[in-house]
C-alpha cells in the first residue's frame, strides 16, 4: 500500500487518504483491530505529508485507542510531538515504539537475556520482559497451574546433598513440610487430589490461618516426625534437574554441574508434548517462561522430556515419569489407527536404514493427501524431527530430493514454529 520510490504529488497523497479511508471503514465494519491500526498508521503519514496536522494527530491516536503499542502510531506520533516543539513527549512516544520493537521481536525469537540482572545479583526490578511475568494460580484440572493475578513468593531448595537438605529443612521447618506435603507421591487419585490455597506460597503466610485445602497439610506439616518415605515419593515425582547451558558453564574443571532441586510451584506445572512453557535455570532461581501466547485460564506446562520424538517414544518417557501422557498430542497420535500404522511404518522404515529423504518425503505426501489439520500436521513433523533435520543438514539427500527439499523444509520449519502457537492463534508465518 506504501508509495514507494515514486515523487508522489499531494494529488496522490489524497489519493492514497482516500484508498486508506476506505479500508478502514472495511475494517471498522469488519472488526480487523490489526488492519483498522495498521492502516490509520499509514493513513496519519499520508496526512502529514499533507501537511494537515490535526487529522494526523487524531488518525495516530486512533490507531493507538485501538493499540496502545502500534510501533506505526507511536512513531508517526513522535514525529508529529517532535514538528510541534513537544520534544519530551515526542521523546516518549519513541521510546515506547522501541521497547514495543524490541520486546515483539523478544517475543518472536523466545531469547530473553537476563545477563544483566544475574550479573547484579538479582538484585532490582525483574528484566523487562515480553513474557508473562507474574503470579499463577493453581487449580483442579488434574491440579495443575494457570496464570493468575495474586502474588506469590516461592520457596525452594536446591542441590548438594540435596535428600538430605530437604528432609533436615521439613524437620525444622514446619511451614517448609507442610510445602512439601501439598505435592504429588505420584499415587494419588485425580480426584484426591487437593487444591492448595495460594497463600501458602507466601512468605508472609507464616502465622495466617489458611483454607481448608492447606490446613491439613500444614497440620501434617507440625508434626514431630517427619514423612520420610513420602518426602522421598515426593522428591521422585517432582524434582527438576538443571539441564540448562548454565550448568555445563558453571560447572567446575570441566566437570558437569548438573543441578537437581524441588522448586514446590513450578511442582504443580504439568507435562504437555504441545507445551506453552519452558524453563531456564540461573544459580538457585528456576525460571519459568512463556514460550508462546498463553491466554489467562489456559494451562501452562512445560516438557518434562524430549517432545521432538514419535509418540511411542514419548510413552516411553512418560511411563519412566509414572503416568501416561494424556495431552492432545499424544492422543491425536495414538487414537486414529490409521495414523498409528503410518507412524509406526516411518519409524520402522527409519530403523532398518531406509533414506531419510523418502521417508519425509512420505510423510509429507501422507499429510498433505490427509484430513488432517494443520496443527495436527505439525504435531506429526515434530514427532519425525531430528529425520527432517537430518535431511537439511545433508547436502547429498537435499540435492537428491531436491524437487521436494525446498517445499518440504518450508512447510516444516513453519509447522514446527506453529507448534509453539496457540491453536486459535491467528499469526500468519
Ligand atoms: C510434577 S507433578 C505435576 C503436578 C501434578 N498434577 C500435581 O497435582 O501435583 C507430575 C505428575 O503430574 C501428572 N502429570 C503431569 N503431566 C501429565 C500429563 N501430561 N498427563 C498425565 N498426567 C500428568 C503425573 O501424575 C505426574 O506424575
Amino acid at each position: 500500500m506504501a508509495i514507494k520510490g515514486v515523487a508522489a504529488s499531494r494529488e496522490d497523497w489524497r489519493e492514497y487518504v482516500a484508498v486508506c479511508s476506505r479500508i478502514i471503514d472495511a475494517a471498522s465494519s469488519g472488526h480487523d483491530r490489526r488492519v483498522l491500526c495498521s492502516t490509520l498508521a499509514h493513513r496519519a503519514d499520508a496526512r502529514a505529508r499533507l501537511g494537515d496536522a490535526a487529522c494526523w494527530l487524531a488518525d495516530c491516536d486512533a490507531a493507538l485507542a485501538a493499540e496502545p503499542a502500534h510501533p506505526g502510531a507511536l512513531l508517526s506520533k513522535g514525529a508529529l510531538l517532535s514538528g510541534l516543539g513537544r520534544y519530551a513527549a515526542a521523546d516518549e512516544a519513541r521510546e515506547l515504539a522501541e521497547q514495543c520493537r524490541r520486546l515483539e521481536a523478544q517475543a518472536r525469537s523466545g531469547a530473553v537475556d537476563l545477563s544483566e540482572w544475574v550479573l547484579a545479583g538479582f538484585a532490582g526490578k525483574f528484566p523487562d520482559l515480553a513474557e508473562y511475568v507474574g503470579s499463577v494460580e493453581a487449580v483442579a484440572i488434574g491440579r495443575g497451574v494457570i496464570p493468575d493475578a495474586a502474588d506469590s513468593d516461592e520457596k525452594m531448595f536446591v542441590w548438594k546433598d540435596f535428600v538430605d537438605k530437604v528432609l533436615e529443612a521439613a524437620e525444622k521447618c514446619p511451614k517448609s513440610a507442610a510445602l512439601i506435603y501439598t505435592l504429588s507421591t505420584g499415587e494419588e487419585r485425580q480426584d484426591e487430589f487437593v487444591v492448595p490455597d495460594m497463600a501458602i506460597f507466601k512468605n508472609e503466610t507464616e502465622g495466617d490461618s489458611l483454607s481448608d485445602g492447606t490446613s491439613a497439610a500444614r497440620a501434617m506439616g507440625t508434626q514431630e516426625a517427619v514423612h520420610v518415605d513420602r518426602i522421598l515419593k515426593v522428591l521422585d515425582v517432582n524434582c527438576l534437574t538443571e539441564d540448562a547451558p548454565a550448568a555445563d558453564v558453571l560447572g567446575n574443571n570441566g566437570v558437569v554441574n548438573c543441578g537437581v532441586g524441588l522448586w514446590v510451584l513450578p511442582s504443580f506445572i504439568n507435562h504437555s508434548c504441545h507445551p506453552n512453557a519452558r524453563r531456564t535455570h540461573i544459580g538457585d532461581h528456576a525460571i519459568v517462561h512463556a514460550s508462546r501466547d498463553i491466554k489467562a485460564g489456559e494451562e501452562i506446562t512445560f516438557p518434562y522430556f524430549d517432545v521432538l520424538v514419535p509418540v511411542s517414544k514419548r510413552r516411553e518417557a512418560s511411563r519412566a515419569w509414572g503416568f501416561e501422557c494424556k495431552c492432545d498430542r499424544c492422543r491425536f497420535e495414538a487414537e486414529d489407527s490409521i495414523l498409528r500404522q503410518e507412524i509406526l511404518k516411518s519409524e520402522n522404515d527409519l530403523a532398518s536404514g531406509g533414506d531419510i529423504g523418502a521417508v519425509v518425503v512420505w510423510l509429507e505426501e501422507k499429510t498433505r493427501k490427509s484430513m488432517v489439520k494443520e496443527r495436527q500436521k505439525a504435531f506429526l513433523r515434530a514427532s519425525f524431527w531430528s529425520t527432517y533435520s537430518a535431511l537439511y543438514d545433508s547436502d547429498k539427500l537435499m540435492r537428491k530430493w531436491a524437487t521436494y527439499g525446498k517445499l518440504v523444509k518450508r512447510h516444516a520449519m513453519r509447522d514446527l514454529f506453529r507448534l509453539t502457537l496457540d491453536a486459535t492463534n491467528k499469526i500468519n508465518i
